[in-house]
C-alpha cells in the first residue's frame, strides 16, 4: 500500500500536495512533504506533455531539495561523439566532456563581466535564502514529529501548541520561499539580459550573421538567442541552487535518518545508485531528440515568418498550396520527432514512476516494528519517513529529473555550438593572409610630390581603391575571377558587366569585405586628415589590425559600409522597421533615430550593459545628423517628395517594403546615399527597377555630389554614366588565364559594348 499524505498528515499542506500529486510529478508520496516543495508545486499544473518540456524550470523548482544538475553520463562504448539517427536525421551526440566544456564556456563570461559585482551579490543572496528554506524544512520535520506524538498521546494541549507552531512556521516560512524564487528569477533575468546583449553583439559583429546565413553554418540563430538563452539562464540557476540545496539537505537529513535506523540509509544509497544507472540507460536518446525538437520547431516558425515576409510574391504566384505543403512538412517533422520524444519519455517514466512508488513503504515498514516494541514514539515514524524521502530525492536527482536534464543538455549543446561559431568567426581573420583576400587601409597625404622617376605616386593622384592580383573564389572554392588588377581614381566611375553568375556581385562582396576566399590585395586610400578607423567596424578586435607607420591592415575583416567613405547599395534595398525618417537616416545615423536613445524615453530600470552597444556606436565619428529640411530636400532630389503627403510625413510608420514599390525603395536608398555623401559607392544593380529617366537623374545626382561609383549592371543605359567597363567572363575551370578585361567607355565604343 502506498501511504498517501492525505491519510498520514491531514494538514493544509497536504491539500496542495494532493493536488500536485495528481499532476505528472510524483514527488514524495507519504507524509511530511518538504515545505519547499509544497510552495513550489502550487506553481506547477498538469500541462500537456508537449508543453511540459518548456516548464522544466518549474519542475526543477518543485524539487528544491530533490534535483541536482548532474550531467548526462557518457556512453562507455564511444569515446568522443556518437552518431545518432533520429527521424532520418543524423547528428552527433555530444559527450559529457563536450557538454561540460560548452556549459562553462556559455555560463562563465557573465560572472566575470562588468556586471559581476552585482551578479555575485545577488547570487549570494539567493544562496542564503535557499539555505534558509532548507533550515525551515528541517524545522518542519521536527514539528511534524512532535505534532504526531501529541496526536498519538492524545495530548490536546501539546497538539494545540504544535498547531500554533505550524501556523507560525507558515507565516515565517512562506516569505522566505517566495523571496528566494523572486530573487532567483530576477537574477536569471539579469543574466539573460546580459547574455542577450553579449550574443547579439557578437552575432552582428564582423558580419557574422551574414556568414552564418550565407554559408548555412548553423540553424536558427534567432531561436538560440531568444529561447535558448532564456532557458539556459533560468535552468542553470535552478540547477545550481538545487544541487546546493540537495547537498545541504543531504547533510541535514542524513543525521536524522542515521539517528533513527542506520541500515535504512545504506538501502537507500544502493537503491538510488541502481535507479540512476537504469534511468540513464533508458533515457540516453533524449538529448538528441530534445535538440532536434528545438530545431524543428524553429524551422516551422521560420517557415511561417517567410510566408509573412514574402506575402506578395507568394500571392502573385498563387503559391498558397505549395506553402501549405512546405509548412505541413515542417510541422510533420516536428510532430514526428515529438512523438518519438513522447515515446522515449513514456518508457522512461514507466521506470521512474515505479522507482518512486516502490520505495515508499520501506521506511515505515522498517521503523514500525521499533514502534510496536516501544523503542520509538509514533512521531518518529513520520520523521523517519520524511527524512528518508528527503535523502531519496537528493540521491535520485538524475532519475527524477532526467527529462529536464536531457532538455537542458540540448540547450547547452545548441548554445555551445553557437558560441563556437561566433568565436571562430572572429578568429578566422587570423588565418593565413596569403590564402585569403587582404583588405588594407592606407593613409595618404594629397600633396603634389613626384617620385624619383618623375611619376606621381598613386596615392597622390586621387586614388581611392586599388585591387592587386585578386583571385576571387566562392566559399566552396570555385574560382570566379582570376588575377584581377585595377585602380579606381577619384571620379573614375567603373561599370562591371558580365554574364549572369560570372561573379560581379561576388567582386563587390570581396571589395566590401564580406568574402575573403581567394587571394590578393584590396587597398583603400584614406586621406590623412581623416581617421581611417571609422572605416572599419568599431568593434574590430585590435589584434586583427596590423599597423605600421602609415598603414592599417585588416585581414578579412569587413569594413563598416555605413562609414563616411564607402557605401554599398544592394539590388533590393533593405527597409528598416520604423518611420520614414529612420529609413533615410539608416544606417549612418540609425541609432540617433531610435527613440530609445533619448534619455527621457529610456525605460525605467534599464541595465547599463544593454546600452553599451549603442554607446560604442555613438563614439565613432560621423557626419552631422541631417536636419528635417535636409531630409525633405533629399527626398525631392530623388523625386520622392510625394511620399510625404501620401504616407503622413517623415515620422509616420509603415511596412515600407510593402507600401513602396521596388523602384521607390531604390530611390529611397539613393537618398540615404546622398545624405551620407561617401567618397566611393558600390552599386549592385541598384537602379534595376527604375525607368531610364529616373536612373539617369539619380546618377547625375550622385556624380554632382562628388561621389565616385562602381556599378554592377546589365542595362545598356548604364554605359552613359561610366568612364570604364570591367567585363568579367564566366570562368572556365580548365583555364589558367585571366577572365576579365577593362576598356574605356567613349561615345565611339558604346556601340561595341552593346554587343558584349
Ligand atoms: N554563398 C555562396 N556559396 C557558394 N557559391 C555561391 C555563393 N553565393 C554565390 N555563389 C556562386 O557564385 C557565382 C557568382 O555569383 P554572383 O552573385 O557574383 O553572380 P553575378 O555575376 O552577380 O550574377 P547575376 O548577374 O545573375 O546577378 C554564382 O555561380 C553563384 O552560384
Amino acid at each position: 500500500m502506498i501511504v498517501q499524505p492525505k491519510q498520514v498528515q491531514p494538514l493544509s499542506i497536504s491539500t496542495t500536495y494532493n493536488l500536485s500529486y495528481q499532476c505528472h510529478q510524483h514527488f514524495h508520496v507519504n507524509g511530511c512533504i518538504p515545505f519547499s516543495k509544497v510552495i513550489a508545486m502550487s506553481t506547477y499544473s498538469s500541462k500537456p506533455r508537449s508543453r511540459r518540456r518548456r516548464n522544466w524550470c518549474n519542475i526543477i523548482r518543485c524539487s528544491s531539495s530533490a534535483t541536482t544538475p548532474t550531467p548526462l553520463p557518457p556512453n562507455p562504448d564511444k569515446k568522443k561523439e556518437e552518431e545518432s539517427d533520429v527521424g532520418g536525421e543524423q547528428r552527433k551526440v555530444p559527450d559529457l566532456q563536450t557538454l561540460f566544456r560548452r556549459f562553462w564556456k556559455v555560463a562563465a563570461p557573465y560572472w566575470f563581466s562588468d556586471d559581476k559585482v552585482q551578479a555575485r551579490l545577488q547570487l549570494a543572496a539567493v544562496f542564503a535564502l535557499t539555505l534558509g528554506t532548507t533550515g525551515i524544512s528541517v524545522g518542519f520535520n521536527f514539528l511534524g514529529r512532535d505534532f504526531y506524538n501529541a496526536l498519538a498521546n492524545k495530548d490536546q494541549e501539546q497538539f494545540t501548541r504544535q498547531l500554533l507552531y505550524y501556523l507560525g512556521g507558515f507565516a515565517g516560512g512562506i516569505p522566505v520561499f517566495v523571496l528566494r524564487d523572486y530573487a532567483r528569477e530576477t537574477l536569471a533575468l539579469r543574466w539573460r539580459s546580459w547574455m542577450t546583449s553579449y550574443y547579439m553583439e557578437r552575432f552582428l559583429k564582423n558580419q557574422t550573421f551574414y556568414k552564418i546565413q550565407s554559408q548555412s553554418i548553423i540553424d536558427n540563430p534567432d531561436q538560440r538567442i531568444v529561447d535558448d538563452l532564456s532557458s539556459f539562464t533560468g535552468t542553470a540557476l535552478s540547477f545550481s541552487l538545487t544541487l546546493f540545496n540537495a547537498a545541504v539537505d543531504l547533510v541535514s537529513f542524513s543525521n536524522i535518518l542515521y539517528g533513527v535506523y542506520p541500515p535504512l540509509f545504506v538501502v537507500l544509497l544502493v537503491y538510488s545508485i541502481g535507479g540512476t544507472a537504469i534511468s540513464v540507460f533508458l533515457g540516453r536518446g533524449l538529448v538528441t531528440l530534445n535538440f532536434l525538437q528545438e530545431k524543428k520547431e524553429a524551422d516551422f516558425r521560420y517557415g511561417l515568418v517567410r510566408v509573412r515576409e514574402n506575402a506578395e510574391s507568394i500571392a502573385f504566384y498563387g503559391g498558397e498550396g505549395s506553402e501549405m505543403q512546405l509548412l505541413l512538412q515542417r510541422f510533420r517533422s516536428a510532430f514526428e520527432n515529438l512523438t518519438q520524444l513522447l515515446i522515449s519519455s513514456r518508457n522512461l517514466e514507466f521506470f521512474t514512476s515505479g522507482y518512486r512508488y516502490l520505495i515508499q513503504i520501506l521506511p515505515a515498514a522498517v521503523v514500525a516494528p521499533m514502534y510496536f516494541s516501544g523503542k520509538i514514539e509514533f512521531g518518529v515514524i513520520n520523521q523517519s519517513v520524511s527524512a528518508f524521502n528527503h535523502i531519496l530525492s537528493d540521491f535520485s536527482l538524475i532519475v527524477y529529473q532526467f527529462q529536464a536534464i536531457s532538455a537542458f543538455s540540448a540547450v547547452i549543446d545548441r548554445l555551445g555550438e553557437f558560441d563556437d561559431v561566433l568565436d571562430s568567426s572572429s578568429s578566422t581573420s587570423l588565418s593565413n593572409p596569403l590564402e585569403e583576400i587582404c583588405v588594407t587601409y592606407k593613409k595618404v597625404k594629397y600633396t603634389p610630390v613626384l617620385e624619383s622617376n618623375g611619376s606621381t605616386p598613386p596615392e597622390n593622384c586621387g586614388t581611392l581603391l586599388e585591387i592587386d592580383n585578386l583571385t576571387l573564389k566562392t566559399p566552396s572554392k570555385a574560382i570566379l575571377v582570376r588575377d584581377l588588377s585595377l585602380v579606381i581614381n577619384d571620379k573614375d566611375h567603373l561599370l562591371v558587366t558580365g554574364s549572369s553568375g560570372s561573379g560581379k556581385t561576388s567582386l563587390l562582396r570581396a571589395m566590401a569585405g564580406l568574402w575573403n576566399t581567394g587571394k590578393g590585395q584590396i587597398t583603400y586610400y584614406v586621406k590623412d586628415d581623416e581617421d581611417p578607423l571609422p572605416l572599419i567596424s568599431s568593434e574590430t578586435p585590435t589584434r586583427d589590425i596590423i599597423t605600421d607607420n602609415n598603414t592599417n591592415k585588416e585581414h578579412g575583416n569587413p569594413i563598416k559600409r555605413n562609414s563616411r567613405r564607402t557605401f554599398f547599395l544592394p539590388q533590393r534595398p533593405y527597409m528598416v522597421l520604423g518611420t520614414l525618417r529612420e529609413q533615410l537616416l539608416y544606417p549612418t545615423w540609425a541609432e540617433d533615430a531610435i527613440p530609445m536613445s533619448d534619455s527621457s524615453t529610456k525605460p525605467n530600470g534599464v541595465l547599463p550593459f544593454l546600452m553599451t552597444a549603442q554607446n560604442a556606436e555613438n563614439g565613432t565619428e560621423k557626419p552631422r545628423k541631417p536636419l528635417t529640411d535636409e531630409l525633405m530636400k533629399v527626398l525631392a532630389d530623388v523625386r520622392l517628395e510625394y511620399v510625404l503627403s501620401r504616407f503622413g510625413g517623415l515620422d509616420s510608420t509603415h511596412e515600407w517594403s510593402s507600401v513602396l514599390s521596388l523602384g521607390e525603395q531604390q530611390r529611397l536608398a539613393f537618398a540615404r546615399l546622398l545624405l551620407s555623401k561617401p567618397e566611393l559607392v558600390l552599386l549592385d544593380e541598384s537602379t534595376s527597377a527604375l525607368d531610364e529617366a529616373n536612373e539617369a537623374h539619380l546618377y547625375q545626382q550622385i556624380a554632382a555630389a562628388g561621389i565616385t561609383y562602381v556599378s554592377v549592371g546589365h542595362r545598356r543605359t548604364l554605359f552613359d554614366h561610366h568612364n570604364r567597363n570591367l567585363h568579367i567572363s564566366t570562368m572556365d575551370p580548365n583555364s589558367s588565364q585571366p577572365n576579365w578585361c577593362i576598356e574605356s567607355i567613349t561615345p565611339d565604343s558604346l556601340y561595341n559594348f552593346s554587343k558584349l
